[in-house]
């Protein structure tokens, strides 16, 4: 652990923004996630969820704004930041040429752990996640699933402070959406810090702590459970700040 107070946050977001083209995707956003919360990023398709974590995480440089982890800024000592951070980010390719154990090992040993921990703890992820048997086969091969479940294992191998995971349910069994849940809400009891982004606000309300809410590239809410969903449930409070775009229409050529 750093030096960094235990009132830091775990992530610090100020004015980040960015743009695509004609498309503001990010647009000075603030945000201030607690050490050991669980917390909830939601928003429509197109919000800007990926795209705020992947600058909070070093993987897409802002066009203007800073993002810090456990009081480390991820642009100008990202070595550090990155020590203290697992991401499961969507959409980007993995080493899958690697069998499933040699990627985790790998995460970890980039990380600056030793070989015999960096074993261990790759056989102990295999074994949690279920992937035993997938172990010595090339992660090109595996399914969505299981794609997701070893990219979640090399996010966690080196038992960061933050874990930063972009739909880490999405293509995920049930029986494997169960184990991964417990194991979050372990980590957070322990002391870690989860951010999710997700679709399922079910999961959001049963899991997270706190819960932010983006549209259009804006933070519409932000703050605990209870003071986000405002005495009514997730579901409605989303829908009431993001609006009903598209929802509750019918297409009359669909009608059988
Ligand atoms: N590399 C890119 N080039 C151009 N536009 C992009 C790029 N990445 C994202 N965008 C645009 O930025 C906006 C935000 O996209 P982003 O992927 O961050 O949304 P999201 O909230 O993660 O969406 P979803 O829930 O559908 O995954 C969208 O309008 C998207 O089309």
């Amino acid at each position: 652990m750093n030096s960094a107070s235990q009132t830091t946050p775990a992530l610090r977001l100020r004015g980040l923004s960015k743009t695509f083209g004609q498309t503001k995707a990010v647009e000075t956003l603030d945000l201030d996630v607690p050490r050991g919360s669980f917390y909830g990023f939601v928003g429509p398709n197109g919000a800007g969820k990926t795209t705020t974590l992947s600058m909070a995480t070093g993987l897409m440089r802002p066009d203007a704004g800073t993002a810090e982890v456990v009081g480390v800024d991820v642009w100008e000592q990202p070595w550090e930041a990155k020590r203290s951070m697992g991401v499961l980010a969507d959409g980007v390719t993995l080493f899958n040429k690697l069998t499933g154990a040699q990627l985790v090992a790998y995460a970890g040993l980039l990380r600056g752990m030793d070989r015999d921990t960096v074993e261990s703890r790759t056989a102990d992820l295999l074994r949690v996640l279920g992937l035993q048997d997938a172990q010595g086969k090339l992660v090109q091969d595996y399914s969505a699933g299981m794609t997701k479940k070893i990219a979640l294992a090399s996010a966690m191998v080196h038992a960061p402070e933050l874990l930063v995971l972009d739909e880490p349910f999405e293509a995920v069994d049930p029986v494997s959406a169960r184990t991964i849940r417990g194991l979050l809400e372990s980590y957070v009891s322990s002391g870690g810090t989860v951010i999710l982004s997700s679709h399922v606000m079910d999961l959001v309300q049963r899991m997270c702590s706190h819960v932010g809410i983006i549209a259009e590239g804006r933070l519409l809410a932000s703050g605990t459970l209870d003071e986000v969903r405002a005495g009514s449930d997730l579901e409605t409070r989303f829908v009431e700040l993001v609006g009903l775009e598209g929802g509750d229409q019918e297409l009359a050529w669909l009608q059988l």
